[in-house]
């Protein structure tokens, strides 16, 4: 477990933007914890924390700022990172799932290739808000046959029901910080 004052140093480290991307939307800036490397390297502590001896054999990431925590994870638990991107970024043979989010709709490809049912998967992103980002990762996971409880988030914004989906998928979420009501 990692300490509250650390926690509490990450989550000082994140910058509300309001209005952003949209009106309404309270944007909350991941870069900013990025920018700061000590706030950086103690985020990348606590998400691996928790997952030390679980058996993981790949993390799997959405694009974008889901890769800067998602790769470094994978790294500290000496295991790969599977990249699930944007259409037409990818070079191989796909699948795909589309989905929404709390400020528009997108789609994630993943590599066929990438992952099988030996696998066990843990998903790592920088915020869930209304879940749809995992849901759709989670999708693609299960649909190439590997085996995926567990899902890390730097920010969970409680309020958007991303949490609640993902135990309704069977998927085990932990974050390090939350903005609950803010
Ligand atoms: O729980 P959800 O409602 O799905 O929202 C969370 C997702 O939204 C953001 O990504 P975004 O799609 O904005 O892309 P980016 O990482 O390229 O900025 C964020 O990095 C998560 O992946
Ligand atoms: N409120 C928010 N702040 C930052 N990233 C987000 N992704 C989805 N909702 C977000």
């Amino acid at each position: 477990m990692t300490d509250s004052k650390i926690l509490a140093e990450i989550k000082a480290s994140i910058k509300t933007i309001p209005d952003y991307p949209k009106a309404g939307i309270q944007f909350r800036d991941v870069t900013s914890l990025v920018e700061n490397g000590d706030a950086f390297a103690k985020s990348v502590d606590a998400l691996v924390e928790p997952y030390k001896n679980m058996g993981i054999t790949k993390v799997v990431g959405a694009e974008a700022r889901g890769f800067i925590f998602g790769a470094a994870v994978a790294n500290k638990l000496g295991c790969g990172f599977v990249l699930a991107r944007k259409p037409n970024k990818l070079p191989r043979e796909t699948i795909s799932q589309s989905y929404q989010l709390e400020y528009g709709e997108d789609e994630l490809h993943i590599h066929k290739d990438a992952l099988d049912e030996n696998d066990v998967i843990l998903l790592v992103d920088d915020l869930i808000a209304t879940g749809g980002t995992i849901e759709a990762s989670v999708k693609l996971v299960r649909s190439l046959g590997a085996k995926v409880n567990h899902a890390a988030f730097v920010i969970s914004l409680p309020d958007l029901g991303g949490e609640d989906k993902l135990k309704q998928l069977n998927i085990e979420p932990f974050s390090l910080v939350s903005f609950e009501g803010e």
